[in-house]
C-alpha cells in the first residue's frame, strides 16, 4: 500500500525536526561540522524499502547555526517531498541507500580528523580492523575480544557511484561505513541509537590511531 508525506501529522514532523536540530547543535559543539561538512537525517512515518520519507539537512549550510531553513523532507529517491527552495544535502543518495537497505530511523555523517586519518590508513585494504575494545559493545556485539571490520569505500566525486557500492559492503552487525579521506556514515533505529553508534565509531578510530602511533614509537 502506498502512503504520502501528507499522511504524517504536523506534530510528528515538528518533533522529528526538533530532534534533528538538537543533535545537530550537540555535534556542532564538538566541532563535527568543519567548513559546512556533514549531513544528518531522520526518517518519519511508515517504511517500505520502495517508499519512505526522511528529513535531511539542506546542502551547504553552516551546520553550527540553528535556522528555520536547516532541513527539508525528501522521498526514497532523495527528491524534495514538499515545495521548498532548499536543496537536499549533496550526499542524500547515500542516506537513501542506507535507509532502503536497513530500514533504520536516523543516519548521521560527520567529517573528523580521526575518521579521515583512519580511513586513509586502511583505505587500500577496504576495512578498518578493530578488536577487543570495550566500546564494540555499543554495536550490540557482546563476545569477548570481539573482532570487527568497519568498511571503507572510495570517495568518488559522483555520489551516485558511491551509493551503488553501499549494498556490497553493508554489514548488518556494523552500523557504519567510512568514505576514504572523507568521513563516516553511522546509523541506528532512532536518533539515540545513531548517536551512540557514531560516538562509538569515533572512539574506536581515535583509539586505533593512537595505538598505531604508540606501537610505531616503540
Ligand atoms: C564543504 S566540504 C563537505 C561536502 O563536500 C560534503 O562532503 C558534506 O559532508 C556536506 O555536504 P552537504 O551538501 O552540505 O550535505
Ligand atoms: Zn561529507
Amino acid at each position: 500500500m502506498s502512503f504520502d508525506l501528507a499522511d504524517i501529522t504536523l506534530e510528528e514532523k515538528r518533533r522529528a525536526l526538533e530532534e534533528l536540530a538538537d543533535v545537530k547543535e550537540l555535534f556542532a559543539a564538538r566541532n563535527w561540522f568543519p567548513g559546512t561538512s556533514g549531513n544528518l537525517s531522520i526518517r518519519i512515518g511508515d517504511f517500505q524499502p520502495e517508499q519512505f520519507y526522511f528529513a535531511v539537512t539542506a546542502s551547504g549550510k553552516d551546520k553550527t547555526k540553528r535556522t528555520p531553513e536547516d532541513f527539508l523532507f525528501v522521498d526514497q529517491h532523495g527528491k524534495a517531498a514538499e515545495t521548498t527552495n532548499l536543496k537536499p544535502s549533496a550526499e542524500t543518495l547515500i542516506h537513501c541507500e542506507i535507509y532502503r537497505l536497513t530500514g533504520c530511523g536516523a543516519v548521521f555523517h560527520v567529517h573528523t580528523v580521526f575518521n579521515n586519518l583512519i580511513s586513509e590508513y586502511y583505505g587500500e585494504q577496504g576495512s578498518v580492523p578493530v578488536q577487543g575494545i570495550e566500546l564494540i559493545k555499543a554495536f550490540n556485539i557482546w563476545e569477548e575480544n570481539a573482532a570487527i571490520q568497519i568498511p571503507v569505500l572510495p570517495n568518488y566525486a559522483d555520489i551516485a557511484s558511491i551509493a551503488k557500492l553501499v549494498p556490497g559492503v553493508l554489514n548488518e552487525r556494523i552500523p557504519g561505513i567510512l568514505l576514504r579521506n572523507h568521513g563516516i556514515y553511522a546509523w541506528g533505529k532512532d536518533v539515540f541509537e545513531a548517536k551512540k553508534h557514531l560516538e562509538a565509531f569515533e572512539f574506536l578510530f581515535e583509539t586505533t590511531y593512537r595505538s598505531l602511533l604508540l606501537k610505531s614509537s616503540k
